[in-house]
């Protein structure tokens, strides 16, 4: 596999179009979806994003999933009244299209020690904010950036302790997670399973958690698109999240040219499809 990174973002290559092709989609939420504030409960979706997304999900026969650091339950009130198939917590929560749930848990004896020594510690440290979510942890820094050495310095004296987790930095973030769980294994997953099997990948993300997903998606000959500047895996660049509402706009505008087109030629439902 390629491991090659680049900041092609100057040159903003185009998209391609897609045209002719099966695709399966991929979202990341936070800077991609949505843009990045500085409360991560605050952040929402803009209704005709959402519109548009189940357009598409319907036009790819459902085959369109969210893949985010964000829990299940946080991505399902973001995208209500979606329901979609989604990656949480990078890959260690999982729900398929069917609506199954498989969940990474963390044992008790590492969970409740962990947490109580992250609050004890980032309580200490006026505007930082701890995220707990079951099996993993983020520590934020956007409010308080002169914490970003001692928060940084905290997560690796945690997985330090407990061999089963890692690290997952971010943008004003570092991230505990359970070993194993990243979104290119959970954009693999996905691939083997219906209605993601057989199509090509589509994957757009903004941040290093985004960046195992890219590579995943250049191994299957897929469309890796990042979101904003700096070296990255992936092939495609959009400059910012408005881009992202556009590129979906242009897709569907495409789509609707297709269903047209097919009406014409009287063979209704044949193009309607990506
Ligand atoms: O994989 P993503 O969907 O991009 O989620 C990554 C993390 O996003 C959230 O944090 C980020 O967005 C916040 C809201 O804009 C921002 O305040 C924060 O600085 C960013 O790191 C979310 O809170 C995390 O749980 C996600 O893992």
């Amino acid at each position: 596999m390629t491991t090659v990174t680049q900041d092609n973002t100057a040159e903003t290559p185009p998209l391609p179009a897609l045209e002719g092709g099966r695709y399966a989609f991929f979202f990341d939420v936070d800077g991609t979806l949505a843009e990045l504030i500085p409360e991560p409960d605050d952040v929402t979706i803009p209704s005709h994003v959402l519109d548009n997304m189940q357009t598409l999900s319907t036009a790819c026969e459902g085959a369109v999933a969210l893949v985010s650091g964000r829990s299940i339950e946080q991505l399902d009130q973001l995208a209500s009244p979606l329901s979609l198939p989604m990656a949480g917590v990078h890959g260690a929560e999982m729900r398929d299209a069917q609506g199954h749930l498989q969940r990474t848990t963390l044992p008790a004896e590492i969970a409740t020690p962990l947490l109580a020594m992250l609050e004890k510690e980032m309580s200490a440290m006026p505007g930082t904010l701890l995220e707990a979510k079951g099996m993993a942890f983020a520590l934020h820094y956007r409010q308080a950036m002169a914490y970003q050495h001692q928060v940084l310095a905290l997560a690796e004296s945690a997985i330090a302790q407990f061999p089963q987790l890692t690290l997952q930095p971010g943008k004003c973030v570092v991230e505990i997670k359970p070993l194993g769980a990243d979104k290119g294994a959970a954009i693999k997953t996905f691939m083997q399973q219906s209605p993601f099997i057989g199509r090509t990948p589509v994957f757009i993300g903004d941040d290093l958690t985004d960046e195992k997903g890219f590579q995943a998606v250049n191994a299957m000959q897929g469309i890796s698109v990042k979101v904003g500047v700096g070296k990255s895996h992936a092939r495609y660049r959009l400059k910012q999240v408005a881009d992202v509402y556009t590129w979906l706009d242009e897709i569907l505008s495409l789509l609707k040219q297709n269903i047209e087109q097919s009406t014409k030629q009287n063979t209704v439902g044949k193009g309607s499809r990506l």
